[in-house]
């Protein structure tokens, strides 16, 4: 339009035409340069949002993809996963740290336990395991305790020390070890329990040279039956059934009764029950039957270990033979028969002999090389009372000096 009218004003006066031609000529081209300027500029301002968003959109969740896939290589290297491992653990002893208001063990100070054991005198020592210090001492509300102090340089030792907070915070049973308190500070970590006066079994059966001490036959029966019932109690709990899976006679502590305390729950593990799939382990694919009959096995070694004295860390060559003397007799009979030479001799001659050939056929009933052929703890708690009712009462009719034959109390020991 622009060009026409112009082409038409020529046609008049030419100089006038010249004039006005380049007037309006300068006016329409800035005009429409104004216009083509703001077309091109919000032209350009919109092609360029749209392919930026475009790129956005395609290149961001790749980046995050990437950025994902290379945080999962760098897991994989050692130094990363121990990273996120510790992570992990701090988060548990986070939680534990919540959690222990809603169990009823109480939180001690470590200030506390360091007055009360006197700085962790060497005086006050009672024990010392793979994992920490056992020290003695008195505090003015729980009276005598045993102060557990772990190694502070182990890393698989907080593991422990939660694993020992968790089930004994929630267990009580009359033969497993009461635990009274925790510390958690900083990197100290302390379990504090109820002090056993009778010290632990295996110094009972392993006395030191000129130690008098003498376990007698009733009090080694109690001791096994109250070491079945605490496992069976375990093994068969409501809604927490648990294996210890690190049994021995050095974690099995005595009271002033000679009453048996089961201790050491570092590695015990928490099964699952299902009507269907079996029993398995909370934390692992493994299967929970074997790990059961795994604790009957350590608690026929132990009681191997109450009647003949054949200590299991010292005299492996004693324990090893056990599987060929199963190789070579057939049966459990003459297994037992097989290993009757082995038994303690203080123990023969005190009118016992049967109760001692049973217990020693229950021990051997425990430790057969297969597993499904073991029994349950409930059984083997079954099979130590039956051995037990008759050497309480035979005690007890020998304490009160009465003339009654002991053999009329004894109920008929089923054959295993
Ligand atoms: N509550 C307690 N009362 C009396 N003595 C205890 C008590 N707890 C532990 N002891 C003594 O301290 C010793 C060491 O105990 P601790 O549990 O540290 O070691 P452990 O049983 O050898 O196991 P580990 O070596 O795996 O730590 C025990 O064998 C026992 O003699």
């Amino acid at each position: 339009y622009g060009f026409s009218y112009l082409q038409e004003s020529n046609d008049g006066d030419d100089e006038l035409g010249g004039r006005l031609q380049t007037v309006t000529c300068k006016g329409l081209w800035t005009k429409l340069d104004t216009s083509f300027k703001s077309g091109l500029v919000i032209g350009y301002v919109f092609s360029s949002v749209s392919i930026f968003t475009i790129f956005l959109s395609y290149c961001v969740p790749w980046a995050s993809l990437n950025k994902r896939k290379r945080n999962k290589e760098m897991m994989k290297t050692p130094m990363m996963a121990s990273l996120m491992e510790r992570r992990e653990k701090k988060r548990k002893v986070d939680s534990i740290q919540i959690s222990t208001f809603q169990m009823s063990i109480p939180r001690v100070s470590f200030a506390e336990l360091k007055k009360a054991t006197n700085s962790f005198d060497r005086d006050k020592v009672i024990g010392v395991g793979k994992t920490g210090t056992v020290y003695k001492a008195a505090h003015p509300h729980l009276r005598f305790i045993a102060v557990k102090r772990l190694l502070l340089d182990f890393q698989h030792l907080e593991e422990q020390f939660l694993s020992e907070l968790m089930i004994l915070g929630k267990y009580r049973h009359k033969n497993i070890v009461p635990l009274l308190g925790f510390c958690l500070e900083s990197r100290e970590r302390l379990l504090v329990y109820q002090y056993m006066p009778n010290g632990n079994l295996h110094d009972w059966l392993h006395p030191v040279k000129g130690e008098p001490k003498i376990l007698e036959w009733h009090l080694r029966v109690n001791i096994a039956v109250g070491i079945a019932r605490g496992l069976e109690w375990l093994h068969s709990h409501n809604t927490l059934q648990l294996v210890h899976l690190n049994l021995s006679s050095s974690c099995i502590l005595l009271d002033k009764h000679f009453e048996p305390k089961i201790s050491n729950f570092g590695r015990a593990m928490h099964m699952i029950t299902t009507s269907n799939a079996g029993i398995f382990m909370a934390n692992s694919e493994m299967d929970g039957w074997d790990l059961i009959k795994k604790d009957v096995h350590q608690l026929g070694v132990l009681l191997l270990e109450l009647i003949t004295g054949e200590d299991p860390s010292n005299n492996s060559e004693f324990y090893q033979s056990l599987e060929r003397k199963f190789v070579q007799n057939n049966c459990l009979s003459a297994v037992s028969a097989a290993l009757y030479c082995a038994v303690d001799k203080s123990l023969l001659g005190q009118g016992f002999d049967r109760e001692v050939l049973y217990f020693l056929k229950v021990a051997c009933n425990c430790i057969q090389p297969l597993p499904n052929r073991r029994p349950t703890m409930v059984e083997v708690h079954k099979m130590l009372m039956a051995i037990h009712i008759p050497t309480f009462w035979a005690k007890t009719i020998n304490e009160f000096g009465c003339s009654v034959n002991i053999h009329d109390y004894r109920i008929t020991l089923k054959e295993i």
